[in-house]
């Protein structure tokens, strides 16, 4: 059975985020990830984890405004030292916090800029934030998110996040798989898991269509997570999606796989 975690950003939302983590932790886990935790201080989300004994195993760098659109800003060739401003501070909540994992968000496309300069960008910008992570012992991750939920988004797929990983030539860097926005980008899931294993770091899930919780729609997780097993994957399985009722509700499937 995989290592699962529970993401406080999509899961638990009924009650404010400082209340996730115990909410979290009476329906059983132990790992939680948090998708922009900067609301609260660090101190705090410290506190929280410490009184509910869980670890933050993931959390993504800041990705520029979001309430105006931004959805990443790491392919933007005129927010650079934003960017890096921000991957600072995901950082140093990282390093408070004892959290292993830092996902970037490549953002939309530009429309104004070329697409090399568009590619180059985000290949520098992750070979900086490859290096400065591997300085402070933290692992590297980049999610490919599909484009019907965000239209233009730059890393869509897998392919592409691997032929990116060429030109960075870095060893801390790996992909963030989140099943739910491959099965809509490419299909292939278990194959695709299976060959390039060692080039993934992280793993989410929802069902498709819906970005619900399992059993709602086309996958089959009880395969998913066998053959995750059967090849040996230790990294962590997160539940990111939007449950379709309460999220007590929809942890159903994970009482009968578990
Ligand atoms: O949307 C997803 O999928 C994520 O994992 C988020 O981190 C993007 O905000
Ligand atoms: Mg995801």
């Amino acid at each position: 059975m995989p290592d699962f975690a529970v993401n406080l950003s999509m899961l638990f939302t009924e009650v404010p985020l400082a209340e996730r983590f115990s909410a979290a932790a009476e329906q059983g886990f132990s790992k939680v990830e948090i998708q922009f935790p900067y609301e609260l201080p660090a101190a705090q989300i410290l506190d929280l984890l410490q009184h509910n004994k869980q670890q933050l195993v993931l959390l993504n760098a800041p990705a520029g405004d979001w309430f105006s659109g931004d959805r990443g800003i790491a392919c933007h060739p005129d927010r650079v030292a934003e960017f890096r401003q921000g991957v600072s501070l995901a950082i140093d909540y990282a390093k408070k916090l004892n959290c292993p994992n830092i996902n970037i968000l490549s953002g939309i496309s530009p429309a104004n800029y070329n697409s090399k300069l568009v590619r180059e960008t985000f290949i520098d910008n992750l070979k900086f934030c490859a290096e400065v992570c591997a300085n402070e012992n933290i692992q590297l991750l980049v999610e490919a998110i599909n484009t019907q939920d965000i239209p233009g988004f730059f890393l869509n797929n897998s392919r592409q996040a691997f032929e990116l990983f060429q030109a960075i030539d870095h060893t801390n860097i790996k992909l963030q798989y989140d099943i739910y926005h491959m099965q809509i980008m490419e299909g292939n899931v278990i194959q695709t898991l299976r060959d390039n294993l060692d080039k993934i770091g992280h793993i989410q899930f929802a069902d498709v269509p819906g970005r619900h919780e399992p059993q709602t729609g086309e996958l089959n997780f009880s395969n998913i997570f066998k053959a995750l097993d059967d090849m040996g994957y230790s990294g962590i399985t997160s539940l990111e999606y939007n449950p379709s009722a309460s999220t007590a509700e929809s942890l159903g499937w994970l009482k009968q796989i578990a």
